[in-house]
């Protein structure tokens, strides 16, 4: 289930209403079950359900009473009406031009329980919808790409001019977790194809006996499983863009193929004898060296030169630290509206190694990083201590290590190197002894020893 739905169930008969309540949480929903307008009213008032389920006979009001209420709301909370009454011609119309739906009782519990899932589904596939047109009409510039390095500006730039061009493909590369799924999705959305589908496949994680088919489609009996006729990204993103992420794990004998598609933009599906004619920019990703795996063999040289027409190199994160803060600000604000919480910045010493760590897997390490603190550990500011240990000890670590500490000729004291560790360690973990003893790899009564020979209490 992608995430519960928030349920009201108005229904005096108690027994039906009891069944679909019990069904409904099952399935994780948070259900509220009442049986009078009154409550209904009330309850109303508090807050407003994603869904409610009305009983038109209700003891104290007139159900219709409280659809009206519930309509006010429009598409924001369909209704689903249960009856026993016979309804005007005029009462169905204005019900099933709702986003909800209609039902005549004797009704069963399951009966219900198929229709309200029916219309949850409505309710995804409209909140799905309006995320993809708010996506089209501008989502994909300045708030959701973050951009403020010079180097993605550059990509940015390279995004808005191959958006406008229409060139039949590109090619993505950068580390893992860079963006470039995202950077694909702004080239399909900011270009004239943006209103029909966006298609991606990652060609590492379907088995390659499967790739075909799922790229190309494939006729009814092609083999075994092939119980229907199926069509494949090809064809379902028509008029679209078709991401091939991981391409640099396609196989050869399907490297061979779509090299035909990229060259004629025609293919046959699975078992078929019909070229079919399709017009899709392809856009493919990867994050290995395509030059390395030519050498090797396991790259096709022709299918590299035609995919490779017009490269995009998204930089590994360390490599544009300009934008970790605000991509830090950014995803801060998301997993605050999406756990309702009220995060308001990063003190400045947990900037500070987040600015310093190496972030190997690049964004999504960093959103995930964000994410776990935002959730996990931090109230009103994310601090030090909410931040993987990793991420700390490896910043302290840069610090001390060999490349930044050069002994000089004269030499040094080392009781000022270890004091100045334990100021540094007491000053990163806000004041907070066990925390800084961690960070020094000290037990604490070691740690509390050196404070106090140091002068630090
Ligand atoms: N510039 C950015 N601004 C905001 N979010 C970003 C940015 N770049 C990446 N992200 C986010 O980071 C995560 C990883 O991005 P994405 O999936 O596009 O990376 P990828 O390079 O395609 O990864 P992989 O190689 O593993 O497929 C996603 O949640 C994406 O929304």
């Amino acid at each position: 289930m992608e995430h519960p739905t928030n349920i009201l169930i108005v229904d005096a008969d108690q027994t039906l209403a009891k069944a679909l309540e019990q069904m409904l949480s099952d399935q994780g929903h948070h259900v509220e079950k009442l049986c009078t307008g009154k409550a209904a009213f009330e309850s109303l008032a508090r807050k407003t359900p994603e869904l409610v389920i009305l009983d038109l006979q209700l003891p104290d009001t007139d159900g219709w009473h409280v659809f009206e209420q519930v309509s006010d709301l429009g598409d924001a909370c369909p209704v689903v009406v249960v009856t026993g009454r016979e309804l005007s011609e005029q009462a169905v119309t204005t019900l099933l031009n709702g986003p909800g739906d209609y039902l005549r009782k004797p009704i069963s519990a399951e009966e219900l329980a198929a229709v309200v899932q029916r219309t949850l589904e409505n309710i995804r596939l409209r909140k799905e919808l309006a995320c993809l047109r708010s996506q089209k009409g501008g989502c994909y510039d300045q708030p959701s790409i973050v951009a403020c390095s010079r180097e993605m500006g550059q990509v940015l730039e390279m995004v808005d001019k191959i958006a406008s061009s229409d060139a039949a493909t590109v090619f993505i590369q950068g580390e893992s977790g860079t963006g470039k799924e995202l950077v694909a999705r702004a080239i399909h959305y900011q270009s004239a194809r943006a209103s029909q589908p966006f298609m991606a496949i990652n060609c590492a994680a379907v088995p390659q006996t499967l790739l075909e088919s799922e790229l190309m489609g494939h006729e009814k009996g092609a083999f075994t499983d092939a119980k229907n006729v199926k069509k494949g990204l090809f064809e379902l993103a028509d008029g679209g863009t078709v991401f091939l992420d991981e391409i640099g794990d396609m196989d050869p004998a399907m490297q061979a193929k779509l090299l035909r598609v990229l060259e004629e933009r025609t293919f046959r599906r699975v078992g078929g004898t019909r070229d079919i004619k399709v017009d899709v920019r392809i856009v493919s990703a990867t994050n290995r060296d395509l030059h390395k795996a030519m050498e090797d063999k396991s790259f096709r040289p022709d299918l590299y030169y035609r995919i490779g027409v017009i490269p995009v190199q998204i930089p590994p994160l360390r490599e544009r630290r300009d934008d970790i803060l605000p991509l830090a600000e950014f995803f801060i604000r998301q997993f605050n509206r999406e756990f309702n919480k009220k995060v308001r910045g990063i003190s400045r010493m947990a900037q500070k190694i987040l600015l310093e760590y190496s972030w190997p897997g690049n964004i999504r390490e960093l959103r995930n990083v964000i994410e776990r603190s935002v959730i996990l550990e931090c109230e009103e500011q994310l601090l030090v201590e909410n931040l993987p240990r990793e991420l700390v000890a490896q910043s302290v670590g840069d610090n001390i290590g060999p490349l930044n500490f050069q002994l000089p000729p004269e030499g040094v004291d080392i009781e000022d190197i270890e004091r100045e560790l334990i100021r540094q360690a007491l000053e990163m973990a806000q004041g907070n002894q066990t925390q800084a003893a961690k960070l020094l790899r000290l037990g604490i009564d070691a740690f509390r020893y050196r404070m106090k020979k140091f002068g630090f209490m």
